[in-house]
């Protein structure tokens, strides 16, 4: 399978080039050149299947050509090796828990499918590999977990200070060893901006490989897309309408869910619920897309406001507003709204959301409200609530418990190279190792 980019300004690639650049010369995002749909039969048997037995069929689908059976399975066994549990909240509103993962985020699970891709695919060990990631909290610890002491592999985290939970920065910066994080004065953007720009430099990718671990990668993307198809086969013998709410920020977990639909799963519809950070929920109401600066918010791992997976929403689309608007539906939430979201559905529900989960809850409850017939929502809730513990108690105003996995993080030293938004400082950074 080869492998093209949004801006359709170079020839496509095979897997592992496109692996191991992670951003096509052009500046565009790779993609499937084409994207294979699954047999009915495959579908029929969702609900009987486990989720690695469903991962290995869709992997398969992209990657077989270029991993053997015989790799591949053993690599998804062990991405997949924690629960993935879907917990019904209240009727017809169910969670996708996506947080039972190493570092109790749904990036565990792109994170730890690419990190063994990669090591795959570099097992010739010609050479170092610098792995450059933008965070807003969640992705640099899970790559940073995927990564640590992989012999020939140094990871670079870029987060933007002082915008990140206390706890998700003390799980971006107390690994050491091959792992460096790098505070930057800016946002997220600012970050991701500085990313993308090291691996088009021209110098740095003499000097090695350079590649990156955020979901422009796609071998962040593809993994993205299992959960759905598992999702839905628990769900599908209802025989409703089945729609995914999404927290989305820089649009990869939705984009995952949009390649399992162009794949075959009949996804009646995605809900792309953001926080103030809502360009797309603003270009499918207005048709303009205008990415500006993200503001801060509670739910801060989806303070984004240039998505990179915008590109590749609108290829799969054909640029088409209006078949964006038949796929996906479009709400933003502020923050006052997403904590009360959470008072409410732990006061009546005694389940607990954390920030991201609370903007996708609401999602969904919107949709439903909003639908003409009755359907099954699905949202995804991507990361722990203690991993937000001084948000939550203070919006619950008791105290949560903190998962001993999380408070190992924090009795541990932190290791930070500050640095301003210049992509100079960064390229001296990486250029030392
Ligand atoms: N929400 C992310 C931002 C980066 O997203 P990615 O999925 O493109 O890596 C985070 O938590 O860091």
């Amino acid at each position: 399978m080869h492998f093209s980019s949004t801006s359709q300004q170079t020839t496509s690639v095979p897997l592992k080039q496109a692996v191991l650049k992670g951003l096509a010369e052009d500046g565009g995002l790779y993609m499937p050149a084409s994207i294979p749909v699954l047999p009915a039969s495959f579908f029929e048997q969702l609900h009987q299947l486990s989720l690695p037995e469903i991962a290995f069929t869709v992997a398969s689908a992209f990657l077989l050509e270029d991993v053997p059976a015989h790799v591949l399975k053993p690599l998804v066994e062990e991405t997949l090796n924690f629960e993935i549990p879907l917990v019904e909240v209240e009727k017809d509103v169910y969670s996708l828990e996506l947080f039972h993962g190493p570092t109790m985020a749904f990036k565990d699970v792109g994170a730890r499918f690419m990190s063994r891709l990669m090591a795959y695919f570099t097992q010739d060990k010609s050479g170092e590999m610098k792995v450059i990631v933008a965070t807003s909290g969640d992705t640099g610890s899970a790559v940073a977990a995927g990564f640590h002491n992989v012999p020939g592999i140094q990871v670079y985290i870029l987060f933007p200070k002082g915008k990140v939970s206390p706890l998700q920065q003390k799980q971006l910066t107390t690994w050491g060893d091959n792992i460096t994080a790098i505070e930057v004065e800016g946002t997220f953007d600012d970050c991701q901006q500085l990313a993308k720009q090291a691996l088009a430099d021209k110098e740095l990718n003499r000097q090695g490989r350079i590649t990156s671990a955020n979901s422009i990668n796609i071998a962040r993307l593809i993994p993205q897309s299992f959960y759905y198809f598992y999702a839905y086969g628990q769900l599908q013998q209802q025989g409703k309408p089945i729609v995914f709410s999404v927290p989305s920020g820089n649009f990869g977990n939705l984009t995952g869910g949009l390649l399992a639909a162009a794949m075959g799963l009949p996804v009646h519809r995605f809900v792309a619920a953001t926080n103030a950070n809502n360009v797309v929920p603003q270009y499918l109401q207005t048709g303009l897309y205008s990415p500006r600066s993200s503001v801060q918010t509670i739910s801060n791992a989806m303070d984004v406001g240039s998505p990179s997976n915008f590109a590749r929403m609108e290829a799969l689309f054909g640029g088409e507003l209006e078949q964006f608007r038949r796929r996906i539906a479009g709400y933003t939430f502020t923050d006052e709204e997403t904590r009360k979201t959470i008072r409410e559905v732990y006061r009546q529900h005694g389940y607990l959301l954390d920030p991201h989960g609370a903007v996708a809850y609401s999602g969904a409850r919107k949709f439903l409200a909003e639908a003409p017939e009755p359907a099954i929502a699905v949202f995804l809730e991507t990361a722990h609530p203690a991993k937000f513990r001084e948000v939550m108690e203070a919006t619950l105003g008791e105290a949560i418990s903190i998962p001993a996995r999380l408070q190992e993080f924090s009795e541990k030293q932190e290791h930070i190279v500050p640095m301003q938004n210049r992509f100079e400082e960064l390229k001296a950074i990486l250029s030392q190792a």
